[in-house]
């Protein structure tokens, strides 16, 4: 059985710190691969990302493709819509009986995993490697048993870089170097990404 992190997010754009809590995850829980997941419309966050998906995916692509075990996957821009984990969930373990799947997630989605859509259901079929923020720490005692029991903490160096503060820099007119690897931020300032 292969083990796969699901690294699910926005991206708008993808940072160092999604990077680091990947790798984080794939070293502390022996994971083969880490499969990241690009949403087309986020669950919880009002309004539209502020990039598209083509571009978001491809940052994503741009990215994780110098690590021989991180994989850009399309499932969610594909089937459009609101982009639940539960929905993601269900068809991965469909399409890959011989794959089990682990969701990594930041301390902000911790606290809020128990409004995620069918959350219950969804933790019978993953589980949860959570990892730091410093901008929010981790309260998993608030979390129902059911939860939980599916989550394991890793620990990472944390880092404090999130992608509206690097569409804030940018709208700002300050560099979003090192924040980003350097493919994305030549992508980023050809497209001209996030300048309004
Ligand atoms: N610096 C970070 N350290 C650890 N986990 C992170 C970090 N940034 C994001 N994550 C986690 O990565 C996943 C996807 O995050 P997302 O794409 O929403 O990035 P974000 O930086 O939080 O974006 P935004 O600022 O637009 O809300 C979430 O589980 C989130 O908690
Ligand atoms: O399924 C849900 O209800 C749900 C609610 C909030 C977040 N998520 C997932 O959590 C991941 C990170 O979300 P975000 O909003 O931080 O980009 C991403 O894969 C989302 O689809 C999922």
């Amino acid at each position: 059985m292969k083990k796969i992190g699901i690294m699910g997010g926005t991206f708008d754009p993808i940072h160092l710190g999604h990077l680091l809590a990947a790798e984080t995850a794939l070293e502390a829980c022996g994971l083969d691969e880490v499969w990241f997941i690009p949403s087309a419309q986020p669950p919880l966050k009002l309004g539209d990302p502020g990039a598209d998906g083509d571009s978001r995916l491809e940052m994503v692509r741009i990215a994780t493709a110098s690590h021989p075990r991180f994989k850009a996957v399309d499932l969610e821009l594909q089937r459009g819509g609101i982009s639940y984990s539960y929905d993601t969930a269900k068809a991965l373990r469909k399409q890959h009986p011989d794959c089990s799947f682990a969701y990594i997630i930041g301390s902000d989605r911790i606290n809020d995993l128990s409004q995620w859509h069918r959350n219950e259901e969804l933790a019978e079929l993953v589980t949860f490697i959570g990892v730091e923020r410093p901008d929010e720490a981790a309260d998993t005692a608030a979390l129902p048993v059911y939860l939980r029991d599916r989550l394991v903490l890793a620990v990472m160096p944390q880092i404090g870089i999130s992608s509206t503060d690097i569409r804030h820099r940018r709208l700002s007119g300050y560099s979003v170097r090192y924040l980003v690897t350097d493919g994305v931020y030549e992508y980023i300032a050809e497209k001209g990404l996030y300048e309004s």
